[in-house]
């Protein structure tokens, strides 16, 4: 694949020779429609081979920069130095001096039950904090003081009081510190209920749309707990001297104090960058796991001391088999995307990491879900893992952002290469994502672009982790600007500056879709989404018109006509995406009052928490959970 993309390169080089031009000019015979018959504003079609098109410098440097494999570049992470000795003898207890701290960026140390901050460095804030004018690092946008319009609901039982800004307390003063350096002057919705809620030491299942700092909806309560109360107090092997034997082979085991779990390898290496800023200076130091990755090297590194672990499950079973890990010093589990973390393919996993290992129990540690979808079924069944939890709501579950202007365009399946060149020579700045439903229609898709003399990469499941980290900086950094992905991308992704994202392929399910052009309108910037459909998506069509109709967007006509051609009313009707706290809807049983706590309408709700079962059985294989490939979005759905 490389070396096809390569060669293809080549065929783009400035020097080409004639041979190589006329075949090109026969493969790029598209022009645009907007830009037929005018002179010289279109170099990809019959253009000389001058050099003269626009793109042929990106293409060079897409070729320059192919050893450049640091996804974490430009983002803070990948930078670090791990240069002094690892740490061993891990104990917890408010009375151990932990520190010195290997990195350079958390230089802190929890000494006699309170945190030391470390001095601060002008050359690491700007490595974890980018200077304001850097394009690479996300910027509010004019639309973000328009989520204090949104309606949050928040049903539970004592749900306590939002906070209205980042003050401490609740929130931890050195965190307070790095949340400035990270220029955020208000918390969002989302964090304005999850900071007290956690604080309050309650579970939580937050739901609130993309793009709207769900991140340090978890990461500022938990890390400012953290950083004033210290680790969990735990025995370990080292502490039991009659266990010298055992402490032998035993002293790498790591206890982190937080474990977030999500979906994707990009997903965790980003929340591993937001969690680096906001430990600066901290006694904590974040990690990152992931499949498709050297283990030894992630060992030796977690073993360099380890508070924080971002992790895919399925590596996270893996060092957990291996006894790398250890889970009994717990505080918070967090769930990222909590509903992809709890559907099919992951559920046995998350069963195995939570309940067969030894992480502290339901009741003895806090429990944090959070997403922009939340069906209802999976409510149901992520309540295994909770207790007495706050369900948080910012918008209607699974809404979109009005940030995103969304369109909808009726393309057959054999025009959909021309209009989306018609799309892509008419957009002038910004990147381009572009969601396909299968691997290898995003190599044939980027191909064909790259051929047309388009900057394009793509990334899928297929492609070695050095070629998926090297496609995401591409994109990230401009280089290619347009990027063509399977699903792979469509959750969590934070890329500054994406203006437009294509639907090429609908996806089947309308929760995908809510993810897939949450890519961009981030942060209170705005953004377009265009969707290709056909009858062939026909499935999906309802949904579609519900959520278009929800964020106040057009709704074509061929949409309602095709919902009303021939398809038989779906029971129940709408989305399986829940509209709210699924226990509102089946409040009828009692067990325990509970009531909700609205900014919108100061709706007040009581009712009782049913019990239920969950839809999928529990345990899973008898295969070892490192080898079912969990965590590895490939080889749980090939089609990604
Ligand atoms: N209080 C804040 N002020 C300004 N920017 C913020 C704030 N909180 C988060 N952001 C920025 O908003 C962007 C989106 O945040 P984040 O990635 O956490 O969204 P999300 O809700 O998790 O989205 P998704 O559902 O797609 O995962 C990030 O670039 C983040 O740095």
């Amino acid at each position: 694949m490389t070396e096809q993309i390569q060669n293809e390169m080549n065929n783009l080089n400035l020097n080409q020779n004639q041979s190589q031009s006329q075949q090109n000019d026969q493969r790029r015979s598209y022009i645009p429609p907007h830009l037929r018959n005018r002179q010289g504003s279109y170099q990809g079609s019959d253009s000389d081979s001058s050099g003269s098109n626009r793109y042929n410098s990106n293409f060079n440097n897409y070729d320059n920069n192919s050893n450049s494999n640091s996804f974490f570049r430009g983002r803070g992470a990948g930078r670090s130095s791990f240069n002094r000795s690892p740490r061993t003898g891990y104990r917890g207890g408010r009375n151990v001096n932990y520190g010195p701290r290997p990195d350079h960026y958390h230089t802190g140390r929890f000494i006699d039950g309170k945190q030391v901050p470390g001095p601060r460095n002008d050359k690491i804030e700007l490595e974890l904090f980018g200077a304001v004018e850097d394009p690479t690092y996300q910027s509010s946008g004019i639309n973000f003081d328009n989520y204090d319009e949104i309606p949050v609901e928040a049903t539970g039982s004592n749900v306590p009081d939002p906070i209205t800004s980042f003050t401490s307390p609740p929130l931890d003063d050195l965190l307070l510190e790095n949340v400035k350096l990270a220029r955020f002057t208000k918390p969002t919705p989302v964090q304005k209920y999850s900071v007290p809620i956690i604080a309050a030491g309650r579970d939580l299942m937050a739901c609130a749309q993309t793009g709207s700092g769900k991140t340090g909806g978890f990461l500022f309560p938990t890390l400012s707990e953290s950083f004033k109360n210290g680790p969990r107090p735990v025995e370990t092997p080292q502490d039991n001297q009659m266990n010298s034997f055992v402490s032998q082979f035993t002293s790498s085991k790591v206890y982190p104090s937080i474990l977030i779990l999500a979906p994707t390898r990009e997903l965790v290496s980003q929340i591993f960058d937001e969690a680096k800023k906001f430990c600066y200076r901290s006694w904590m130091r974040p990690c990152v796991v992931y499949g498709g990755s050297d283990i030894s090297s992630q060992i030796k590194n977690i073993q360099r001391g380890c508070d924080i672990l971002a992790a895919t499950p399925g590596r996270l079973n893996d060092l957990l088999e291996r006894g790398r890990v250890s889970l009994k010093a717990i505080k918070y589990l967090v769930l990222d995307e909590a509903d992809r973390m709890l559907d099919m393919g992951f559920e046995p996993q998350i069963r195995s990491i939570v309940e067969q290992n030894d992480m502290p129990g339901v009741n003895d540690r806090t429990t944090l879900m959070f997403s922009a979808t939340f069906p209802k079924d999976i409510q149901v069944l992520a309540r295994d893992f909770l207790k007495d939890y706050i369900f948080l709501s910012v918008g209607r579950v699974g809404s979109t952002s009005e940030n995103i202007t969304q369109r909808i365009i009726y393309v057959d399946d054999n025009d959909k290469n021309s209009v989306l060149l018609d799309i892509l020579s008419a957009s002038e700045n910004g990147l381009t994502l572009i969601f396909v439903e299968t691997k290898k229609m995003a190599d044939t898709l980027s191909n064909f672009l790259i051929l047309q003399q388009f900057p394009a990469t793509s990334i899928h499941g297929d492609r070695s982790q050095s070629e998926r980290e090297r496609a995401l900086e591409m994109f990230r950094t401009n280089k290619a600007s347009i990027l063509v992905a399977t699903a792979v991308a469509a959750r969590g992704l934070d890329i500054p500056n994406v203006t437009h994202v294509i639907n090429y392929d609908l996806p089947t399910d309308i929760d995908d879709y809510v993810h897939r052009i949450g890519r961009t309108g981030r942060a209170g910037n705005t953004g377009v989404a265009t969707a290709f459909f056909n009858r062939n998506n026909r499935n999906i069509v309802r949904d579609l018109i519900d959520i278009l109709s929800e964020a106040n967007q057009e709704v074509p006509d061929f949409l309602l006509t095709v919902n009303r051609e021939g398809l038989k009313p779906k029971r129940g009707g709408g989305r399986t995406t829940g509209t709210r706290d699924y226990r509102r809807q089946n409040n009828s049983s009692n067990g325990g009052n509970w009531y909700s706590n609205s900014s919108s309408n100061g709706w007040n709700s009581f009712g009782s928490q049913p019990s239920g079962q969950s839809r999928y059985q529990k345990g899973g294989s008898s295969q070892p959970l490192s080898q079912q490939g969990y965590g590895n979005p490939s080889s749980q759905n090939s089609w990604w």
